[in-house]
């Protein structure tokens, strides 16, 4: 049986650091960190995500302001609230809700964020240090860091020369992933839906994450006697077995099956997505740190 990664203990502790620092930032500097979160439309998973997200930033001593657009907002008034949010002093970091609805161009809105407040970390400038190894001033996107957060609660330094396994390819979390694991000297493979014998792929690898939201997808017997198992899936399936129409969230990985073969697995939920949240707060503290010109904590 597996170790579980327990992701929302791992995140309080997070937090807990984060609280401390923007405690200390605000008592030497009269700066306290600011994050604003911008949702377009009614999308109710995104709400409860957004919702979520505010509570930890206050929970942290933030200021959390939420801008709620509606579902008909065009182009140029979303790109007329991240300019105000931009040049806002209060404002340390910004954060669209992804996704968009269809009228807005997504990747312009995402390029219209000032890097310094980008704590997606999805600018291209940000891109382009991680992927080029400038970690101590990027922004690394929150679900890939908080991944390989919780990666090192297990497997401490010993990612170096490790195999890992990347199942996915978007740039949100499989290329990200595929940087910091690179960086932290492991080997590196990105497998995608073109991939040929995945099941026989994921057999070599030390360290699978698995990142295509596909509910369980990732098979048992897929999973190398003693891998670590990092599911950063979140899809919501039909349980009829708690009632009529209700549902329950599941990862990319068949949990149950893989548990018994890895030596550690992270749950869904309770994993991976607190962190996302963790690394938020992290990000936002950091950002603060920054733009009050004082060296930032690591967290
Ligand atoms: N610009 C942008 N940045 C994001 O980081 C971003 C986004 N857009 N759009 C949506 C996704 C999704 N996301 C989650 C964060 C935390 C949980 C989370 O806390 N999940 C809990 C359970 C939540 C539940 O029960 O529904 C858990 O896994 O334990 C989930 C999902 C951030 N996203
Ligand atoms: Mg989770």
């Amino acid at each position: 049986m597996a170790h579980i990664i327990d992701g929302k203990a791992v995140a309080a502790q997070v937090t807990e650091k984060v609280t401390e620092a923007a405690d200390a930032l605000r008592a030497s500097t009269g700066v306290q960190p600011g994050l604003a979160v911008v949702i377009v439309g009614e999308d109710p998973a995104s709400k409860v995500y957004v919702a979520n997200k505010g509570r930890t930033a206050r929970a942290c001593g933030f200021l959390s302001v939420e801008h709620t657009l509606p579902e008909d907002t065009d182009q140029a008034a979303l790109l007329g609230l991240i300019e105000e949010l931009n040049t806002d002093p209060a404002i340390h970091g910004i954060l669209v809700q992804l996704p968009l609805p269809a009228q807005i161009d997504a990747g312009a809105v995402i390029q219209a964020i000032a890097p310094e407040k980008d704590v997606d970390g999805f600018h291209f400038i940000n891109v382009g240090k991680l992927s080029t190894g400038e970690t101590e001033t990027a922004f690394v996107p929150c679900t890939p860091a908080g991944s390989m957060v919780l990666l090192q609660t297990v497997m401490e330094r010993d990612l170096s020369g490790r195999n890992a396994v990347v199942i996915g390819r978007s740039n949100i979390v499989g290329k990200p992933m595929f940087n910091l694991l690179l960086a932290a000297n492991a080997t590196v493979t990105v497998a995608h839906s073109r991939t040929a014998d995945l099941p026989a792929l994921c057999r070599t690898a030390d360290i699978v994450v698995a990142a295509v939201g596909r509910p369980q997808m990732v098979k048992g017997d897929w999973i190398r006697p003693g891998a670590t198992v990092i599911d950063v899936g979140m899809n919501r399936i039909p349980a009829p077995e708690r009632g009529e129409g209700k549902t329950r969230l599941v990862g990319d990985v068949d949990f149950e099956a893989a548990e018994k073969v890895a030596a550690a697995i992270t749950p869904v939920p309770g994993g991976v997505g607190p962190m996302t949240i963790a690394m938020l707060m992290a990000n936002a503290c950091v950002a603060a740190h920054r733009a009050a010109g004082r060296t930032p904590p690591r967290f």
